[in-house]
């Protein structure tokens, strides 16, 4: 079998030079042009495993190259070669369908590790792993169908994606998909809450330290980058970083480098980044919490995923799995009317919600069987400013008790409320009363919430990193620590 051939465009010819002998001491078949043109004729004629062009050409640009290639229809992966410190460039090339970019000057350790992950995708690796991939993501709405694509048209890239959507509406999962479906997907998927990172540990925990970098260093750690290194990061409430952090984050995937804490020199890394979050990140930029710069890094592609009120056609489907794999497949249904109260409720909580009003059903239900009397769908109420009026009206909870045979709910957890005071009355220890109070609110709130964490945070108006915080330091557990 011959080898891959790879289509190199440019017009400096000591670059050209430099990439041809560093592609065939590779072991691969190169042609290479030096205009536009040239270029056009032979990918007409040859099948390439990869279009590796410069930016600017004596008779266009290489971003008409990359438009025609994608228009194409043969899904050859195309990189683009951009000037040093042009990231803009970058981003409108993995804009216009570019799979990935490499900086001038083109170091060879990068240009090696982008030129595998190319052929990967062309030997049909991805496909192999991507087609037979254990999809988790249930659904067959237009709006899936529309996402299902997508997801497999972005895992053919190294563009950063910015994952948006309501909580609970299947962001990591969909991070995870993609990954999957890439040419990455044997190697790590690390996925990062950026909103329960204490502030002080954030640096160390990206970039890692090294040992003695600073008291109790006492061996080199690794950080998330490293982690992650020829796989996927997912920046999950990504609008939590501290400006601080964006800053040095900026940097890291700008230069695909990093520098422990305490190293003195930088470490390549690769790494695809896809970010997610329930806000909006664009009015987050506007009222200066987010760095406009790291935005426009961020946010190359969109991916927007769809509340489950707007794809209700997949609530079936999506309780059977969800039934499937709580219980075995078979072992629980649903009842008469069940699947209507569900479809009438606007499940503020999206899919998480669901798991977890069919998770409770399932302990008041008779043998797996779900009657409507085991829902208990709560009065629905706003997740976050300004969403609560797109809501369906909610379901008044079901007034049927479940029989007294029925298996018994789980206990609730023990709820210690604060001793009302009298008007006149103070705590004989108040750091200890405040205390209670706090644990009392915050356990409300998750109870309300049911432990979903970000919306329990917003109904307080505090981060989710406080609410992190504040649950460790008052022992508050969820059912799922
Ligand atoms: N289409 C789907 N099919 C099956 N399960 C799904 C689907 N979408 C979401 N889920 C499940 O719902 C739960 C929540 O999904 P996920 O954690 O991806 O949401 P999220 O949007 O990242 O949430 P958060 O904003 O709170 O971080 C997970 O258990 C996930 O497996």
């Amino acid at each position: 079998m011959s080898a891959p051939r790879i289509l190199v465009l440019d017009d400096e010819a000591d670059l050209r030079e430099l990439l041809e002998i560093t592609l065939l001491k590779m072991g691969l078949d190169v042609d290479s042009a030096a205009t536009l043109r040239q270029a056009r004729s032979l990918f007409d004629e040859r099948d390439y495993a990869l279009v590796l062009t410069d930016m600017r050409l004596p008779d266009g640009l290489g971003l008409e190259l990359v438009r025609e290639i994608a228009a194409s229809g043969k899904g050859t992966p195309v990189a683009v070669i951009t000037a040093y410190g042009s990231a803009e460039n970058a981003v409108v090339a993995l804009k216009a369908g570019a799979f990935d970019y490499i900086a001038k000057p083109v170091a060879l350790d990068a240009l090696r590790v982008m030129v595998r992950s190319a052929l990967k995708l062309s030997e049909g690796a991805a496909a192999a792993d991507g087609g037979a991939v254990d999809s988790r993501m249930i659904g067959h709405s237009p709006a899936m169908q529309s996402l299902r694509a997508q997801i497999a048209r972005l895992a053919r890239s190294m563009a950063p994606i910015s994952i948006t959507g309501e909580s609970g509406s299947g962001k990591e999962l969909a991070a995870r998909e993609i990954h999957a479906q890439s040419s990455r997907a044997s190697k790590p998927f690390v996925a990062v809450n950026c909103g329960a990172i204490p502030e002080t540990l954030m640096e160390a925990e990206f970039f890692g330290y090294r040992k003695g970098a600073f008291t109790g260093a006492a061996e080199e750690r690794d950080g998330f980058f490293q982690a992650a290194n020829g796989g996927t990061l997912m920046l999950d409430e990504v609008a939590d970083l501290p400006l601080a952090m964006q800053v040095k984050l900026l940097r890291a995937i700008q230069e695909r480098r990093v520098r422990k804490i305490g190293a003195t020199s930088e470490e390549p890394v690769d790494v695809r980044i896809i970010s997610a979050t329930h806000q909006d990140l664009a009015r987050c930029v506007e009222t200066g919490k987010f760095r406009q710069d790291l935005f426009y890094r961020l946010n190359v592609i969109e991916l927007a995923l769809p509340p489950l009120r707007e794809r209700m056609d997949d609530l079936a489907l999506l309780a059977d799995g969800i039934l499937n794999r709580l219980t075995g497949p078979g072992q629980a249904s649903l009842g008469p009317g069940v699947l209507e109260a569900l479809k009438a409720y606007s499940f503020p909580g999206n899919v998480r919600e669901l798991e977890n009003v069919l998770e409770r059903a399932l302990a008041f239900a008779n043998d797996g069987a779900i009657q409507v009397g085991d829902l208990s769908l709560k009065a629905a109420r706003p997740v976050e400013g300004g969403r609560s009026e797109t809501m369906t009206p909610a379901v008044a909870p079901a007034p049927v008790p479940p029989p007294v045979e029925a298996v018994q709910a789980p206990p609730p957890r023990p709820m210690a409320a604060p001793v009302a005071l009298g008007p006149a009355e103070l705590p004989s220890n108040l750091p200890e009363y405040l205390e209670q109070v706090e644990r009392d609110i915050i356990q409300r709130a998750l109870q309300q919430t049911q432990f979903n964490r970000t919306q329990a945070a917003a109904l307080l108006g505090i981060s989710v990193r406080q609410l992190r915080y504040q649950m460790q330091k008052l022992d508050i557990c969820a059912p799922d620590d």
